[in-house]
């Protein structure tokens, strides 16, 4: 059996999101702060000779072609002309629709697995670039650097916001992105902000409002975390978050709402496992 590359994808949160607009193609011109969590799914690679993708362990209700992984697998294939193939492995941790980016990391994991696998010597220039054409989200887990966005969240400026201890709830819901920013009564008119100094401080989310009053198990999850500390939505949701100074105080907080709510704890983190864990293979 060939040698396989097992690698993390982990899961952002936006610490903060405003939407400045609506471009003509639909898209929203957003302001956003991306994080990384120490915590996310993992994936396994194993090159094929037979210039086949197989994605071995398929998510249920996500057709083998559509799946993330296997787009983006097919698209490094056509930039770099490789005939290598591959079987691939996904131990699903993150919750999908959970506005925490667990599809756009996992394809973001397949572009640099495949390309050290392959040893096709993409640039990362390259392969954020193929991560847009998958998805928003894609660009910065490529880069895999804490990063204030811009744009539709493709101009990234790196930046080391502070690196707390989170309790992220997840409300068993599942929200479509395009749903909510579709929404008529969504705020789109949102002032730019400066990236510097990082704005810890301007930190709401503009689609909570409409997220809330669509979803009463979302806000009820922000009304439970934030008898604890100051709560908030992370992209288009589901998922909800606060911070807290160490591990045990967000264990602490998860288990008195472990009743009624699922979720996790996980450190913040400004370089992304995925990118630490490709470092030590260099
Ligand atoms: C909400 C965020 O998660 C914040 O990080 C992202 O902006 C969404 O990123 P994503 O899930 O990778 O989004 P995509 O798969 O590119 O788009 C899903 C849908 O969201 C809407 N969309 C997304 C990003 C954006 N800047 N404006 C949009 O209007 C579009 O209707 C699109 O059809
Ligand atoms: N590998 C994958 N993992 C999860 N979802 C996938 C994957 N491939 C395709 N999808 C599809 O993408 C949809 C969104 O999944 P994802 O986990 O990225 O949502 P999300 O966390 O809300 O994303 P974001 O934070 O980027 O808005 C899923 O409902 C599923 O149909």
């Amino acid at each position: 059996m060939n040698a396989t590359l097992t690698l993390p994808a982990p899961a952002k949160l936006n610490l903060m999101l405003h939407i400045l607009g609506r471009r003509a193609d639909g898209y929203h011109e957003l302001q956003t702060l991306f994080q990384f969590l120490d915590h996310g799914d993992e994936l396994s690679f194993a090159a094929r000779e037979d210039g086949e993708i197989r994605l071995v362990t398929e998510i249920p209700g996500v057709p083998h072609d559509s799946n993330l992984i296997v787009r983006a697998a097919h698209k490094l294939q056509q930039l770099t002309g490789t005939s290598l193939g591959a079987d691939i492995w996904l131990n699903k941790v993150l919750p999908m629709g959970g506005g925490i980016g667990g599809g756009s990391s996992d394809a973001a994991t397949t572009l640099l697995g495949l390309d050290h696998l392959w040893n096709t010597g993409c640039s990362e220039d390259q392969l954020a670039e193929i991560g847009l054409g998958l998805g928003a989200d894609v660009p910065v887990f490529v880069r895999g650097h804490a990063a204030f966005a811009e744009g539709v969240g493709e101009k990234l400026t790196p930046v080391d916001p502070h690196e707390p201890w989170y309790v992220v709830l997840v409300p068993q819901v599942a929200v479509s992105t395009a749903e909510i920013f579709s929404h008529p009564l969504l705020t789109r008119n949102s002032k730019p902000i400066k990236v510097r100094p990082v704005p810890e401080g301007n930190s709401r989310n503009d689609c909570q409002a409409v997220v809330e009053q669509s979803y009463p198990e979302v806000r009820n999850a922000l009304n439970l975390l934030g008898k604890f500390t100051e709560a908030r939505l992370t992209g288009t949701g589901s998922c909800v978050f606060g911070a807290f100074p160490d591990k045990a105080e967000a264990d602490k907080v998860l288990a008195l709402l472990a009743e009624t709510q699922t979720g996790f704890v996980a450190k913040g983190s400004n370089v992304s496992m995925l990118h630490r864990k490709l470092r030590s293979l260099r």
